[in-house]
């Protein structure tokens, strides 16, 4: 698995591609044979005997790369079948296309083609679509896609032999959907065993359909580092693989390419943890609980505070339910609050960093002292009941400090329209304008057919959810994506702020009650340290699915908080990789 790896969107992707072109310094015959050099090595490694493949190639450079496959794997001793459009490509694709001819034919891109009794093959090579996928498959290719996505097929079979070349085609790689199909499970999506991606992932590969479509996914370096435009004094990073997973992406306005800024959180808490200090330097976190019989929650996110490090952690239950606080951890401080007052005369200690509000709250408590919260200044993580109070009171009040944590249903409540803008159907319409999709989904589906332009992702939902509460977001899921406000002083929709998503499809047991109550106080206890929100909200997200990937299956929310310790030691080491 990748970790602290740029992204790239596919835009960014062909304008590093264009200047490197540009220069003169390499070609698009050389990127081409690079591209289809590094599929043809990947697939000599996992099948080191020659045998047959089957390579199907689309009308554009993605099948220019596949006749660059099947004339190497030729020449190492493989049996080929090369199936391919009779259009005529883009003239290094053409070129490819010759230069197969002159050693085999090529067969129509047909399903009957491909299904000819007798013809299986050890390897199936997709390079139909990547990057330059404009609109839904149809027809012949959408057929050929079914097929291979398991429809009437052996599913197994093509999912042990499918290598796709850049993406599984269809996949839109800007948001991870299968363009114009749902998202819905249970329908078949192309599954590759490899997916060899060019120079950068995508945020395709790892949101919603991408992780489980991809396979494993091995990113191919094609030699385009020169044309990355590095910010003056910002390092590159470009770690090895290791064992989590948090990319951040960063728009590239005017083909600029930002830095990998290096996020070594974990080496950075266990330093700031090794420094001696008075505990208030560590922070205070105030975290807010519900009425007696819903104090897990709160009780949950305190002690993730306290393992995150701040240095002072209050949970704050109504006088009646504070006896059922009265257990460990004995680290733990408890001050009651009844009612808005009684939370404003806590806060005015100036020492109190941040507060963590929504989880077993209760909505009317939430709805009740959210006002006070925000108008504290402080750090507010806010999660759970405090985000349908927002929901109901408005995004009036929200401010630079505050991280919201919204699950996808939370997310709905809080931002309807972006939401239902990410379930529909995509792409976006041919004006990429978010007002001008018609609720009439017939006829948004009926007119997709003649659109071009990236698909709404979840990143773009975030980030336009960023800018309008002017706060983090941290959009819950196997596919989290942070995203901040921009940070220009006039804020600008065209230059976002950064954005992240965080991996965790290899921890499906994190999907477990109380999980999203430990990640609120994770990221609280972060806040409380002084840590600025998008960090905190990374961190702690790597923080979380680290201590689920260390706890294994079996686990229960309350070992999280307990593993924390490990984890960090891992990372001061080196040994767990960097948020
Ligand atoms: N990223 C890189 O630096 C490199 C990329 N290369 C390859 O080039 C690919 C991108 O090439 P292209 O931009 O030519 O794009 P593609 O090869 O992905 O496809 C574009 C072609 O398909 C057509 N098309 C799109 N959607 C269609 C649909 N639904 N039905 C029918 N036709 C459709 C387009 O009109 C166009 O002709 C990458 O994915 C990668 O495989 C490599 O060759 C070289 C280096
Ligand atoms: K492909």
């Amino acid at each position: 698995m990748l970790n602290g790896t740029e992204i790239l969107t596919t835009a960014q992707m062909r304008a590093i591609e264009t200047a490197a072109m540009d220069s003169g310094a390499v070609t698009g015959l050389d990127l081409m044979e690079r591209a289809g050099a590094a599929v043809a090595g990947q697939i000599r490694l996992r099948w080191p005997k020659p045998g047959q493949a089957t390579v199907l190639c689309g009308p554009g450079n993605n099948g220019g790369d596949g006749y660059v496959i099947a004339r190497l794997l030729h020449r190492a001793g493989w049996r080929l079948r090369v199936l391919g459009l009779d259009n005529i490509p883009g003239p290094d694709a053409a070129e490819m296309k010759r230069r197969w001819c002159e050693i085999g034919p090529i067969e129509a891109l047909t399903g009957d083609a491909l299904r000819r009794p007798g013809e299986s093959s050890d390897v199936y090579v997709d390079a139909i679509f990547g990057t330059g996928l404009a609109r839904p498959p149809e027809g012949a290719i959408a057929d050929i896609l079914r097929y291979l996505g398991g429809s009437g097929g052996d599913r197994a079979f093509f999912r042990e032999r499918l290598v796709a070349v850049d993406c599984p085609s269809g996949l839109c790689m800007d948001s991870g959907a299968f363009l114009g199909r749902r998202r819905q499970p249970g329908d078949y999506d192309l599954q590759a065993r490899l997916t060899v991606a060019f120079d950068s992932p995508k945020p395709g590969h790892l949101l919603e359909r991408g992780p489980e479509s991809c396979g494993e996914l091995v990113i191919a370096d094609i030699g385009l580092q020169d044309w990355r435009i590095i910010e003056p004094g910002r390092a590159r990073s470009l770690r090895p693989p290791a064992l989590t997973a948090i990319w951040p992406l960063f728009a590239i306005p005017d083909r600029r390419r930002m830095g990998f800024e290096s996020l070594k959180r974990g080496a950075w808490l266990a330093k700031r943890e090794s420094r001696a200090g008075h505990k208030f330097e560590h922070g205070h976190a105030l975290i807010i609980a519900g009425d007696f019989g819903h104090g897990g929650a709160a009780r949950l996110a305190a002690r993730a505070a306290l393992r995150a490090g701040a240095g002072l952690v209050t949970i704050c239950p109504p006088r009646s339910a504070m006896v059922e606080h009265l257990g460990p951890p004995d680290a733990l401080m408890r001050r009651p609050v009844d009612e808005a007052a009684d939370l404003a005369r806590i806060l005015e200690d100036k020492r109190i960093t941040a507060l963590c509000l929504g989880p077993g709250c209760g909505v009317d408590r939430a709805a009740e002292l959210l006002p006070v919260a925000l108008a504290s200044g402080r750090a507010c993580l806010l999660d759970a009941d405090a985000l349908t109070a927002l929901a109901a009171s408005g995004l009036e009040g929200l401010h630079a400090d505050c991280v919201l944590t919204p699950h996808r249903g939370e997310f709905a409540r809080l931002f309807p329209d972006l939401a239902e803008r990410l379930a529909g159907p995509q792409p976006p319409g041919p004006t990429g304008d978010p007002d001008q999709q018609s609720h009439d989904r017939d006829a948004y589906r009926a007119a997709l057919a003649g659109m071009h332009g990236p698909a709404f992702s979840k990143i773009d939902a975030a980030r336009a959810a960023a800018g309008r509460a002017g706060a983090t977001v941290l959009l819950k899921g196997p596919d989290t994506v942070i995203a901040e406000p921009s940070r220009a002083r006039a804020p600008r929709l065209d230059r976002p702020g950064r954005a992240a998503i965080h991996s965790a499809f290899d921890v499906p047991w994190l999907a477990t009650a109380g999980a999203g109550d430990v990640l609120a106080g994770l990221i609280t206890g972060l806040l409380a340290r002084d840590l600025n929100p998008f960090s905190a909200a990374t961190t702690g997200a790597w923080l979380h699915a680290a201590a689920a990937r260390q706890a294994g299956p079996g686990l229960i929310a309350d070992d999280l908080p307990e593993r924390i310790p490990d984890v960090l030691d891992q990372a001061a080491s080196g040994a767990g990789g960097d948020p």
